[in-house]
């Protein structure tokens, strides 16, 4: 009896310190606690149901094209040879994790009920069929001053016949002088975005989204875009765009800020008018 009870007490240690990427350890503790074949499904399905970590949408899936995993390579290799101090290259980049969910961590939904803050998706990243919407990976050079975006447009992205929506299009742009102006500085809101189309992109092709910053004037940070085929030979979209820094991040910092002062302050009111009354009864 008290084996068996000793056995549960190290499975659930085993269990609650579980890396589940470690299929060593996982076998490991399979072995103590997990023993009929439900059991080991447990072991496998629990962790895709409750993932340690956020899944990061810009690494490959099996419905990246050939011309995008070559660029992905690519950059993805300009990235690690500069972190490996190999300074041939000039250029050091880094790739941009993209996660589905920012309400988790930004808390401007305010207004927004529990439930829809809970179920609230990044739009471009709301599609659970691998590459049948935005599928893209973005990249931003050491100095910020320029951004890549590998962007692979699916199906579901239709506008002309054959060709990807315009309002597609503009998405990837705000998306990426977006991302862009906000690496530079705090969050930022799209204030205007001019956006000339010069060529339709066929559906299914991979493009490149380079973006560049162009001027900065205080809160405001003036960003182009230029959408090319891989190779850069031909234009298909050119954009500029102003994004100014929000107001609201700093006044909920400041916010946050000030109730923290005023609930010190509070406590050691509190604490001190204790001690006094406590040294006048005495
Ligand atoms: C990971 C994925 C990232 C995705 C990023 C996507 C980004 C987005 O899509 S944001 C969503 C679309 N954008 C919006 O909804 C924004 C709506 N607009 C707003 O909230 C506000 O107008 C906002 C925040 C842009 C500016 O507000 P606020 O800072 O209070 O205004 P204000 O102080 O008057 O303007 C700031 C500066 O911007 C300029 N500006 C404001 N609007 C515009 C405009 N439409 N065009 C040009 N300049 C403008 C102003 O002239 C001012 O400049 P200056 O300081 O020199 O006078």
């Amino acid at each position: 009896m008290a084996r068996s009870v000793g056995r549960i007490f190290s499975g659930f240690r085993c269990f609650g310190s579980l890396p589940f990427g470690n299929p060593l350890l996982k076998t490991q503790c399979s072995g103590v606690l997990f023993r009929t074949t439900s059991e080991r499904t447990l072991v496998h399905v629990l962790p895709k149901i409750f993932p340690r970590k956020p899944r990061d949408f810009s690494l490959p899936n099996s419905s990246w094209g050939k011309e995008m995993m070559e660029l992905y390579n690519h950059y993805n290799r300009l990235s690690k040879e500069a972190t490996e101090g190999q300074e041939d290259h000039g250029e050091e980049w880094t790739r941009l994790p993209s996660y589905n969910r920012t309400l988790k961590y930004a808390t401007g939904g305010a207004y927004l009920s529990k439930i829809i803050q809970s179920k609230a998706r990044l739009f471009t990243r709301n599609i659970r069929d691998p590459g049948a919407a935005f599928e893209y990976v973005l990249f931003f050079r050491q100095d910020k001053l320029k951004c890549v975006c590998i962007f692979q447009a699916g199906h579901l992205l239709e506008g002309p016949p054959g060709h990807v929506h315009g309002g597609a299009i503009a998405t990837m742009i705000d998306t990426v002088t977006g991302t862009h102006a906000s690496l530079l500085s705090a969050p930022v809101m799209t204030a205007n975005l001019n956006v000339n189309y010069r060529s339709p992109i066929p559906l299914g092709s991979t493009v490149l989204i380079e973006s560049i910053l162009d001027k900065e004037d205080g809160r405001k940070m003036y960003i182009s875009c230029r959408v090319t085929s891989t190779d850069g030979s031909k234009l298909h979209t050119e954009a500029t765009g102003n994004c100014p820094q929000c107001h609201f991040h700093f006044c909920h910092a400041t916010l946050c800020i000030v109730t923290l002062l005023l609930l010190l302050f509070l406590h050691a009111a509190l604490f001190l008018s204790i001690s006094v009354s406590n040294l006048l009864r005495r």
